[in-house]
């Protein structure tokens, strides 16, 4: 991350964002004047700094509190199919898809919806998904105190699926496996969980 940018506001970076934008949308020949276009570089950079990179900004990391593992669970626990809305850093361009998180306490327990914030805020940056994977699983052996900490993402990548190369089927898989989840029978349970069909209704 670039020193200093952390100083401006919010505000200010929507100001200098959405200058830029107008520049850019004025250079490839958009009629700004237009009913439906003035607003854009405006929405893009409220867009930009409020949601799909609200993440680059530390206030927003999500507080988790830990708790006593009071159950004595002593199994794996695993938040499967957590959504990915992330961007890809190199074209600026959506990636979608999913994150299957595992651990195992070590006496500390955190709120389930804790590891999906997790996910969204880190998610929620210009991307790689290979650093996505791995923030998201030492975000969570802090907390946890633990290197019992799994993750995988599955994951479209649209400057992959609907520009250059254009393959609209392919996905990417990274994972990562801290601890007893280096173990390839470990592996094999939490892909058994990963892959069993949950169904509601
Ligand atoms: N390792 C990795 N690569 C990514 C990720 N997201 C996008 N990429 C790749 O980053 C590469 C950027 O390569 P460049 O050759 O600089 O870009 P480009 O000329 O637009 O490449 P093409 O996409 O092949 O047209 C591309 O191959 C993308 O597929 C990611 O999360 N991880
Ligand atoms: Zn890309």
């Amino acid at each position: 991350m670039r020193e200093g940018a952390f100083d401006l506001s919010d505000e200010k970076k929507i100001d200098l964002i959405e200058e830029n934008f107008h520049q850019i949308l004025h250079t490839l020949g958009m009629d700004l004047t237009d009913d439906s276009l003035k607003g854009t570089p405006r929405r893009v950079a409220k867009m930009y700094v409020k949601e799909i990179f609200a993440g680059l900004s530390p206030k927003r990391v999500p507080k988790v509190s830990v708790f006593e593992n009071k159950y004595n669970y002593a199994e794996m626990l695993i938040e499967k199919n957590i959504k990915v809305y992330s961007t890809c850093e190199h074209h600026l361009l959506p990636i979608v898809g999913k994150a299957h998180v595992a651990y195992v306490s070590n006496n500390t327990v955190i709120g389930l919806s804790k590891i999906n914030r997790i996910v969204d805020y880190y998610a929620k940056r210009p991307q790689v998904q290979e650093r996505m994977t791995r923030q998201i699983v030492e975000e969570l052996k802090r907390h946890l105190e633990t290197e019992d900490v799994a993750c995988i993402v599955d994951a479209k990548h649209l400057c992959v699926n609907s520009r250059g190369v254009s393959d609209i089927d392919s996905s990417t898989v990274t994972s990562d496996f801290g601890g007893v989840f280096k173990k390839k029978e470990v592996q094999r349970e939490l892909f058994d969980y990963i892959n069993f069909p949950t169904k509601f209704c």
